[in-house]
């Protein structure tokens, strides 16, 4: 699918589901939605009952092409993973009972490192951007390894796709193999810098791609790295993305390593790296004075529970975090994670919220609708497109994906043959629907996808 082919004003008719707020979701039943040459929502209209009339009512529509939603789907909003490893894929499944510095080690500095042959990363990044498209992933925050060549490459395939990425040469100077670290902070710079020129210029409106800084993790980094990191942040506008506070051990490290800072937080405060633009993945034991200086930032939270229980790193208290106004998105941080779904990231949200809860009552239980705009509203704001995609609106871009659900069995028909993958009895109610979805679906569910009105993928 070329993702820089023209494309014709589509109106897309059937029902819609999207986040109303964090807590709602809007269902409408018999929706169409009119979406531009520049893949831009035009108009929404509702309680249509025949989508000739709304061809009518808008003139110059009258050509337009019609995407209808067979039987029991409908058009949801793409998915937005604010966290995950392209250069990790290939090790999808590898952590035997590792915790995070160990899993580093033995698994993922080896695998990163081996990236440095582009035929390699042309392989794994190829098959990682086509997965994460058929899940309905139209937005990747992604973390790709020390290589300039080979970041850059996976900046090409997701442009060539056309999914929208965020993509992060990683930068690493301390504490790591000999085999696997850039040489100097001078040398972190120009080379972040290079990725980010080079990302710029292939894709110099931003549109799909963009540069972000990756100062891999507090131990990885020394102080003067990330010093310049930040200035670099400052000067070229950039995103920046890193973890944080995964793992107790890796506290106690961040504590050994920056003995004169009062919190692993305030060791990326000190080097600035705490903007309305950085991404903090993990967060799963902060205190309440570093919940407050992230929220003073404005610096948003990736929330990786598969990730999280496969390490056992912990049960992030999601319900605090939001309590206290943090933004929240949802990241597939693979291979920590062991899925590149967000909707499997959305069943693992809920089940590691009812383990919090467990602890410290009802409160803490996420519900389908929470995490549903955690996946969408919430990972926009995370990757600052909110204004763009996560939802359904006019003038935001039409960042989509059609699910199909299965129908009632007709009579004669054989077990298991119905199409889509969850099955449908005909007594479901439209949210019933989706939390059937969330709780039984998977890719095969996922028609088509769409980003900025472009048809990324077809099952
Ligand atoms: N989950 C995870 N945590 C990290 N901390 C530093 N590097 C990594 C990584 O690759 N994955
Ligand atoms: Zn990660």
């Amino acid at each position: 699918m070329a993702a820089s082919a023209p494309i014709k004003k589509t109106v897309y008719y059937g029902t819609f589901v999207h986040s109303k707020s964090l807590s709602e979701l809007d269902i409408c039943a018999k929706g169409a939605i009119g979406v531009d040459e520049n893949g831009v929502i035009a108009f929404v209209e509702r309680d249509v009952s025949d989508v000739a009339n709304v061809i009518q009512k808008y003139g110059e529509w009258k050509d337009a092409e019609v995407v209808k939603i067979e039987d029991n789907g409908f058009f949801f909003p793409g998915f937005i993973d604010t966290h995950t490893h392209a250069s990790q894929h290939a090790n999808t499944g590898l952590f035997g009972k590792t915790t995070l510095l160990s899993w580093l080690e033995t698994y993922t500095f080896p695998m990163e490192s081996s990236l440095s042959s582009l035929s390699k990363a042309s392989t794994v990044y190829s098959n990682f951007v086509s997965r994460t498209l058929s899940h309905g992933t139209t937005t990747c925050a992604y973390y790709a390894t020390i290589h300039v060549p080979s970041t850059n490459l996976l900046a090409d395939i997701c442009l060539k796709r056309g999914q929208r990425a965020l993509v992060g040469r990683v930068c690493m100077d301390t504490m790591s193999p000999d085999y696997y670290r850039d040489a100097s902070v001078e040398a972190v710079i120009k080379d972040s810098k290079a990725s980010i020129d080079y990302i710029r210029s292939i894709d110099p409106s931003g549109f799909i791609v963009k540069p972000i800084l990756t100062p891999r993790f507090a131990p990885s980094c020394t102080a003067s790295c990330m010093s310049a990191l930040g200035a670099l942040a400052k000067q070229t506008d950039a995103h920046i993305q890193t973890h944080i506070s995964e793992n107790k051990s890796e506290i106690a490290l961040v504590k050994s390593l920056f003995p004169d800072s009062q919190s692993y937080t305030h060791v990326y405060d000190s080097a600035d790296l705490l903007t309305p633009k950085t991404i903090l993945a993990h967060a799963v034991h902060l205190t309440h004075a570093e919940v407050k200086i992230i929220k003073e930032r404005g610096t948003k939270i990736s929330h990786c529970p598969a990730s999280n229980t496969a390490l056992t790193s912990g049960c992030a208290p999601v319900r605090e975090l939001l309590n206290a106004g943090l933004t929240v998105g949802l990241g597939t941080d693979v291979s920590g994670g062991f899925s590149p779904s967000i909707l499997e990231e959305c069943r693992q949200a809920i089940w590691v919220s009812r383990f919090r809860a467990m602890h410290d009552g009802d409160e803490a239980k996420l519900s389908t609708e929470e995490v549903l705009y955690l996946a969408t509203r919430g990972g926009a704001q995370v990757v600052g497109m909110e204004d763009k995609v996560g939802g359904f609106e006019v003038g935001m871009e039409w960042d989509a994906q059609m699910i199909c659900l299965g129908r009632v069995k007709k009579e004669g028909e054989q077990e298991g043959r119905f199409a889509g993958n969850v099955d449908l009895f005909g007594f479901e109610t439209p949210e019933d629907k989706v939390n059937k979805w969330v709780y039984g679906g998977d890719d095969r569910n996922t028609e088509r996808v769409w980003v900025r009105g472009r048809l990324v993928h077809k099952r």
